[in-house]
């Protein structure tokens, strides 16, 4: 019997802050504990210090982990919470994500100022975004759109839109759900000609490897359907070797036993792009995700990542 609290280590800005409330919340469920098992523990990580530069310039993996990872390993923390798009795809030895909660909405928003979709935005339009994945989707339909560089959190973004620094920005449904902010939207965009971002709207929990205890506590939250799409999108963009400076998207849908993934690459001024489509058992989650990154890799050629990188 586990006496003292429970270790959450999450990183501070609001959206991270719900993901560990909400954490918190399934596993007091779950456990029929009460909240004072368990300790939020608040870190600062290098992707929150650095807000004037976009992400994919700086490089380098797990900027928004590395010191929750630190002080897992030094076993500070019991596990952390954290939004599984910001995940490198390689983690350190010794750490491994033991469960993930169900996923939210997949979907990307358009918050639209001057429009309210992104095909009625004006010609020449702004939109605000860091994402290069975004970045080459606009450009795909909308060759038209400049897009300006946008960093921060979810509120900074939508205070500079606010603002008028831009026509519209585009963020994470799953995101403005967990601030209550959904209202704000005015455009879902469909995955089909929209696809996410691998493991959107996904939260999971980090734990070490081989800390039985804790990853037999975290198995009880832990949601299958969203654990096998996830293994599956992550399982994809390690397959193309996760340079952030590629626009990578995909998604995979579990119905039942069965997986279909959905996945594309593209140049960052859309005009270029390879998609792919693979359906198996969700029991080759990983492995249809890897067959997926390994066919677009090859159908793209190897001068298709030299362009630009
Ligand atoms: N890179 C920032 C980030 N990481 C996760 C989310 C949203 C929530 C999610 O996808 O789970 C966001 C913000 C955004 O893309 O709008």
């Amino acid at each position: 019997m586990q006496t003292k609290p429970f270790r959450i280590g999450t990183r501070g800005s609001p959206l991270a802050l719900a993901q560990a409330a909400e954490t918190r919340a399934r596993l007091m469920a779950a456990h029929d504990l009460p909240e004072e098992m368990f300790e939020i523990v608040i870190l600062s990580t290098t992707g929150d210090r650095i807000v004037d530069r976009p992400l994919s310039e700086i490089g380098g993996k797990g900027l928004f982990t590395l010191e929750l990872e630190e002080q897992l390993m030094s076993g500070e923390l019991d596990f952390a919470v954290h939004s599984s798009k910001d995940m490198p795809t390689v983690l350190p030895d010794g750490l491994c994500l033991s469960a993930y909660l169900p996923r939210e909405d997949i979907r990307d928003a358009l918050i639209g100022r001057t429009a309210a979709s992104l095909t009625a935005l004006p010609d020449g339009a702004t939109v605000g975004t860091a994402s290069l994945r975004r970045q080459a989707l606009v450009r795909r339909i909308r060759p038209d759109i400049q897009v300006t560089i946008f960093r921060g959190s979810v509120g900074t973004r939508l205070r500079k839109l606010d603002e008028g620094h831009v026509d519209a920005t585009l963020l994470a449904f799953a995101g403005l759900k967990r601030l209550a902010r959904e209202e704000v939207v005015t455009e879902l965009l469909d995955p089909a000609d929209f696809p996410p971002a691998p493991a959107q709207g996904a939260i999971c929990i980090e734990s070490r490897t081989g800390d039985s205890r804790v990853a037999d506590f975290l198995d009880a939250i832990n949601d299958r359907p969203t654990y096998d799409a996830v293994s599956c999108e992550r399982a994809f963009l390690g397959a193309l070797d996760g340079s952030c400076r590629t626009p990578i998207a995909g998604y995979a849908l579990c119905e039942g036993d069965h997986l279909r993934f959905s996945g594309l690459i593209l140049t960052p001024d859309g005009r270029q792009e390879y998609a792919v489509e693979l359906e198996g058992p969700r029991s080759e989650a990983e492995s249809l995700g890897r067959q997926a990154g390994e066919t677009v890799r090859a159908a793209a050629g190897p001068g298709f990542f030299e362009t630009w990188s």
